[in-house]
């Protein structure tokens, strides 16, 4: 696993936005061969995609040739629902960029038959081989798409109960009102994001310290279903100064050292 300590909030979207479009600029996508980029919502990510739309518009990446999975959606709202993630994306990143409507992926949350809609993205992240890099968030208690503590870490796409305590920290997005967030969520799963070739995983605030301690320090733990990264061959986590409170001195000073080249590349 790589750990990159970055300062601030900032520092992380644009570390991961120029990770992004490095990779994607080194895979030189065509139509037949196009780069396959996981993508999460989430107030962490906002920054690396303003970062990406602004790389896009100065001609430095395009999104001509890349096909996007998203790694959830929230079960009944309407994809016009302003909370939903199809809303999300499209609003903060896919309307900006010059991304075919064809190559975006996300799961159908009003889906009449869920089973069949969660067998259809895993099939169709298949007909492409594999996603080249998937950028994930965390939750607050070690949750990366919607795999709520215990989730098997073989997991693959289904339907998923939130957690009460994942309820309240997204219902800041629903006038703060926990009965407006939706009870259920299509995600992908432990196993899914690990079939990806890399994964690069965001942290910022203090309030996702204990996750980062987890992820990096802890035993591999379905409690904290985001240790799983520690059994993937390349694995990143992008964080800020704050979310590394919880982390030994020394595994961060180990680290900085480690990537003090790659830090500076922002
Ligand atoms: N399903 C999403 C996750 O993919 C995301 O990582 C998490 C943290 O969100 P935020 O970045 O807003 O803290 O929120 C939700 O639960």
């Amino acid at each position: 696993m790589r750990l990159i300590p970055l300062e601030s909030a900032k520092d992380v979207g644009l570390w991961s936005a120029r990770h992004i479009a490095n990779r994607i600029n080194a895979f030189k996508p065509t139509a037949e061969r196009p780069f396959v980029l996981g993508l999460p919502t989430g107030s962490t990510p906002l920054t690396t995609y303003l970062r990406l739309i602004e790389l896009y518009k100065a001609g430095e990446v395009s999104f001509k040739h890349v096909v996007t999975f998203n790694m959830d959606e929230y079960i009944g709202l309407e994809q016009s629902h302003p909370q939903s993630y199809h809303s999300f994306m499209h609003n903060n990143f896919f309307s900006h960029i010059d991304i075919q409507p064809q190559n975006i992926n996300l799961l159908d949350g009003n889906a009449s038959d869920v089973e069949a809609e969660c067998q259809r993205y895993e099939d169709k992240i298949k007909s492409y081989g594999q996603i080249h890099l998937f950028m994930g968030g965390v939750g607050i208690d070690g949750h990366i798409a919607f795999n709520e503590p215990a989730s098997s870490l073989s997991s693959r796409t289904r339907i998923k109960t939130l957690t009460q305590d994942t309820r309240i920290a997204n219902s800041r997005f629903f006038d703060n009102d926990i009965n407006k967030v939706p009870k259920y969520a299509l995600t992908i799963g432990v196993g899914t994001l690990m079939d990806a070739a890399e994964v690069m995983i965001l942290v910022t605030g203090l309030n996702k310290a204990q996750a980062l301690e987890a992820a990096v320090e802890g035993c591999v733990n379905h409690l904290w279903t985001v240790s799983a990264l520690q059994l993937h061959a390349k694995a990143i986590i992008v964080c800020d100064e704050p979310s590394t409170m919880e982390l030994k001195i020394k595994t961060v000073k180990y680290f900085r050292e480690l990537e003090a080249e790659n830090i500076k590349n922002l």
